[in-house]
């Protein structure tokens, strides 16, 4: 049986760039990534996002300004758990990014991102985030490097696509 666990992941977004933070520790440790992480008991997805925005790189949003464009499935080899992580993007936010214990913000030009030193996924489907698309994706790794596997497409509407799936 494998186990899922609710994740976030949020893009903050300015004219041609995307903040991105190089992930100091734990899961994902030195690759540059989205703001996010566990969503914890009794908290909804959305609180979660904010959270972890705010705790991460100390920007804060309002729930209404973060659009759902994703959801990701992402299962490795051995690993009896599924992290769903759902993505989120604004472009409207108050503070300015500064240092946290887990991540160093930085702001990247969208035609230069550091794709090298980024999960191997993100290639896939950073291309449907830039071009506004809703979408779902299931990536199947072995090992935290090499993707065995993995399907993308686009949806119509991510309620749609929820209530379809029955959450
Ligand atoms: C496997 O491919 C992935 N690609 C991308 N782009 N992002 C991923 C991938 N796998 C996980 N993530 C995201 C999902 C979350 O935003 C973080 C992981 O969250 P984390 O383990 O850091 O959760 P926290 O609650 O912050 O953990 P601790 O406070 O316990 O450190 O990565």
């Amino acid at each position: 049986m494998v186990l899922r666990k609710v994740y976030t992941l949020v893009f903050v977004r300015k004219e041609n760039q995307i903040l991105l933070g190089y992930k100091k520790r734990g899961f994902g440790m030195n690759k540059w990534n989205g703001f996010g992480g566990k969503v914890e008991p009794n908290e909804s997805i959305l609180d979660a996002a904010i959270r972890e925005l705010n705790e991460e790189c100390g920007l804060t949003v309002e729930t209404t300004d973060l659009k759902n464009l994703a959801h990701l499935e992402f299962t490795f080899t051995g690993e009896p758990v599924m992290m769903d992580c759902r993505v989120f993007s604004t472009n409207i936010f108050n503070g300015t990014p500064i240092e946290t214990e887990e991540m160093l913000p930085r702001w990247f030009q969208i035609d230069q991102l550091p794709f090298d030193n980024m999960w191997p996924d993100d290639r896939i489907w950073f291309p449907y985030m830039f071009k506004n698309k809703l979408f779902y994706g299931k990536f199947n790794f072995n090992g935290v490097d090499t993707i065995l596997n993995y399907k993308i497409r686009e949806l119509e509407s991510m309620e749609e696509y929820y209530n379809e799936k029955g959450d």
